[in-house]
């Protein structure tokens, strides 16, 4: 029989294959009917393989296209598409480069044409164009303060919208007068169009004013000019696009299930909505162990809990580490010396925070296997490095750019 450990490993690993874009970029673009020219856009973490799947589909009927993903995130070449790396989760010049490149391409459409812009999260920062008078070190400045505020991804992407001209439904503008046929890979809780990659073709439901109190709220300090620049507006209405999510967090839950149900477990979906602080959550779902396994409630043994959201980190410390790692390491604690209970937070993009890991997976023996080394969980913990803990004992999750991006998994296994 394979540790409770490993069944929490194998079931994260289907359940992410599972959610692979190829398969549903495919289904989305069946019988669906293209009249003039067909200019691909790629953006995002996945954006490397829902172009090739959408090549493979249309073929030359697209005339021309430009990807662009995070470094480390493009799988070469793709006939007759530019693929571009560049910064994430902080822009960069190459971000700024590969843009130009692509609005260079969807200018001088007719109304004829289709830009099939393909979009996954990561495109905030892989996609930009700076409104005048915003410089890109402004934006990376930003983008670093906000990342480490606590400040969630809707609140952040309100300000990154009002200093850009292709945010916030400003690049379905700049393509007009053709149409945009956008499909989407959700990584925002709820699925909001307008926030996923900051809605580069979606209307716009945020406001300059509430741009400026998402500044105020978290204490980001900025040049006093760039206030009048985030008070000129986004779009509110656009009538050329047409958009389609073809993948969430909740298809992931759902494959976890399954997979859980696989392998004998009775399975919940607690939630996939999860938005708190990591730790908070981290302790929560240890609690919930405690209580299954002292009392079969609520659900009987063995047992899959199943949850998928994307929690935030005031980074205060120094360390290394993910809202994942962080949340797995605060949840250590909680279930010590339990047997049989291990509890997994990963990114399904493969990358957790600025690490080379997509997660963590604790049991009941971490705190153990780390006194051992000597080390305590809160001092880690106070100075945001879950990853150095996490690494020495061995309960760091390594997959890689996984090539998919529909935010994070949690699975708390007791049997
Ligand atoms: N040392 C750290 N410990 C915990 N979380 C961190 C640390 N450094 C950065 N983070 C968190 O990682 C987030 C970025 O993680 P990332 O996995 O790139 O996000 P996403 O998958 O949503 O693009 C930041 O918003 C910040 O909250
Ligand atoms: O691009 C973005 O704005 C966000 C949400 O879609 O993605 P990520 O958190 O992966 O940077
Ligand atoms: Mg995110």
């Amino acid at each position: 029989m394979n540790s409770i450990r490993e069944d929490a490993l194998y079931i994260s690993k289907e359940s992410i294959k599972a959610v692979l874009p190829e398969n549903a970029v495919i289904s989305a673009l069946e019988g669906v009917e293209f009249e003039g020219d067909i200019v691909l856009v790629a953006i995002g973490k996945a954006a490397w393989r829902m172009a090739a799947a959408a090549k493979e589909t249309l073929g030359d009927k697209i005339s021309r296209g430009v990807v662009i993903t995070k470094y480390q995130h493009s799988l070469g070449e793709i006939e007759g598409l530019e693929v571009y790396e560049a910064g994430h989760p902080v822009p960069d010049e190459n971000t700024l480069k590969a843009t130009e490149r692509a609005i260079k391409l969807v200018k001088d459409l007719t109304e004829k044409d289709t830009v099939l812009f393909l979009v996954s999260g990561g495109g905030s920062a892989l996609f930009e164009s700076l409104r005048e008078g915003v410089t890109l070190d402004d934006l990376m400045d930003i983008t670093q303060q906000l990342l480490k505020s606590g400040a969630n991804i809707v609140e952040i992407n309100m300000v990154r919208k009002h200093l850009s001209k292709v945010k916030g439904g400003g690049f379905a503008r700049l393509v007009q007068p053709a149409r945009v046929f956008s499909l989407v890979l959700s990584d925002v809780l709820g699925d909001r169009l307008d926030s996923i990659a900051s809605g580069p073709a979606y209307p716009d439901s945020s406001t300059s004013e509430e741009a400026l109190q998402v500044i105020e709220k978290y204490g980001i300090r900025i040049r006093e000019e760039l206030r009048n620049i985030l008070m000129v507006e986004t779009p509110k209405s656009l009538n050329n696009v047409e958009t389609k999510i073809i993948g969430s967090v909740s298809r992931v839950c759902e494959v976890a299930t399954e997979k859980a149900k696989e392998l004998g477990y009775n399975t919940m979906i607690l939630t996939t909505t999860l938005d708190c602080e990591a730790r908070e959550a981290g302790a929560f779902l240890a609690a919930i162990a405690r209580q299954i396994y002292e009392y079969n409630t609520p659900l009987k043994k063995p047992c899959a809990i199943i949850l998928g959201g994307e929690t935030v980190v005031h980074v205060k410390g120094t360390g290394k580490g993910g809202r994942n790692q962080e949340l797995a390491l605060s949840a250590a604690g909680g279930i010590k010396g339990l047997k049989d209970v291990a509890i997994l937070s990963i990114g399904t993009d493969g990358t957790d925070g600025p690490t080379d890991a997509a997660g963590g997976i604790v049991d009941g023996t971490t705190v153990k296997r780390l006194k051992e080394k000597g080390l305590d969980i809160d001092a880690f913990l106070n100075n945001n490095d879950a990853y150095h803990a996490l690494q020495v004992i061995g309960d760091l999750i390594k997959t890689g750019p996984t090539g998919t991006n529909v935010n994070d998994l949690l699975l708390l296994l007791v049997r």
